[in-house]
């Protein structure tokens, strides 16, 4: 654990560490017995950090984003600093706090695999992102001006803004999920698995989004994702997590080209089309060619 370390060290100098969590443990009863999903997690986030979370199926990284966003209980110690005031956030503390702008408080949003469940099919898109800041009152003129502002940020043109969310396509709903969590201006934004269930070039439109959207307004942005691929696109830091555990963190482009923790290096070693550098073969599928095309910034033809 903890390798790469010293250089991210002089890089989060100055900087402001918006969540560490220390020894964070989840655990989950079933009948055959207690399941340590988290198992003594470590963890910081700095402002600006573009953190990724890789790992297999059932590694824990939803777990851990739920935890982030205050959706589920744990043990251990869980604490944000937001204008150098560190405060503590208990599992009591509830996550609609944790996920509203309240002032002086972290906000945290967080983007999920499918918008089916986090957006009403009856909504427009500008009332689902209106709603978010309204905090269940009737949206102002202002916050509907603004929603709309959010909306074309994302790239969701301005005679789709009312349109219903069943009327939107699955790229489109992310659009809109991704513009609700925004408009609540969130210190730190999760998007976990936010592409995973999108077609390949739908994927590649969000992952474009999502790079534009932390270098223009400066997000930090905690990518849940068990592709390298993803990881590679949107992070610069990168933890690898197996059965609950971080086994490795750095710098993502680090670990990817010399992988430490055996686990890391055989999660890699199941991409292949990572040592791809030439140019796409008529019969390579298209899904490779455009991972190749973001692991090696090489375009594809
Ligand atoms: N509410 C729950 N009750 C019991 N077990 C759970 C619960 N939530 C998660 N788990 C278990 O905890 C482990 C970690 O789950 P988690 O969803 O965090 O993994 P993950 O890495 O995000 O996987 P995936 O990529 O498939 O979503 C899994 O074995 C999962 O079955």
């Amino acid at each position: 654990m903890n390798i790469h370390r010293e250089e991210d060290a002089m890089a989060q100098q100055d900087r402001e560490r918006l969540v560490e969590l220390k020894n964070v443990v989840v655990e989950f009863e079933s009948s055959g017995g207690t399941f340590r999903a988290l198992d003594e997690v470590d963890l910081s986030i700095w402002r600006g950090d573009h953190l990724a979370v890789v790992g297999e199926s059932g590694s824990g990284k939803t777990t851990l984003g739920r935890v982030l966003v205050g959706l589920q209980p744990f043990r251990g110690e869980f604490a944000s600093e937001i204008g150098g005031a560190r405060s503590a956030l208990t599992p009591a503390r509830t996550s609609r706090q944790r996920r509203q702008r309240v002032p002086g408080d972290i906000s945290i949003q967080m983007v999920f695999q499918s918008s089916e469940s986090s957006l009403d099919p009856r909504w427009t898109a500008v009332a689902a992102v209106a709603e978010a800041t309204a905090r269940g009152k009737r949206p102002s003129a202002a916050q509907r001006a603004e929603a709309e502002r959010y909306l074309t940020l994302v790239g969701i043109p301005p005679h789709r803004h009312r349109a219903k969310a069943s009327e939107l396509s699955g790229g489109q709903r992310q659009r809109v999920a991704i513009a609700r969590a925004l408009a609540l201006k969130p210190d730190l934004l999760i998007c976990d698995e936010a592409t995973s269930a999108l077609d390949v070039a739908t994927r590649a439109s969000i992952i474009t989004l999502l790079t534009e959207l932390k270098h223009d307004l400066g997000v930090t942005l905690c990518v849940i994702t068990h592709d390298f691929t993803t990881a590679r696109a949107l992070s610069d830091t990168c933890i690898v997590m197996k059965s609950g555990r971080i086994v490795e963190q750095g710098a993502t482009a680090q670990i990817i080209s010399n992988p430490q923790a055996e686990y890391s290096q055989q999660l890699l070693a199941a991409v292949p089309r990572l040592q791809v550098t030439g140019p796409r073969p008529a019969d390579e599928p298209l899904m490779s060619a455009l991972d190749r095309t973001i692991l090696t910034g090489q375009k594809s033809d």
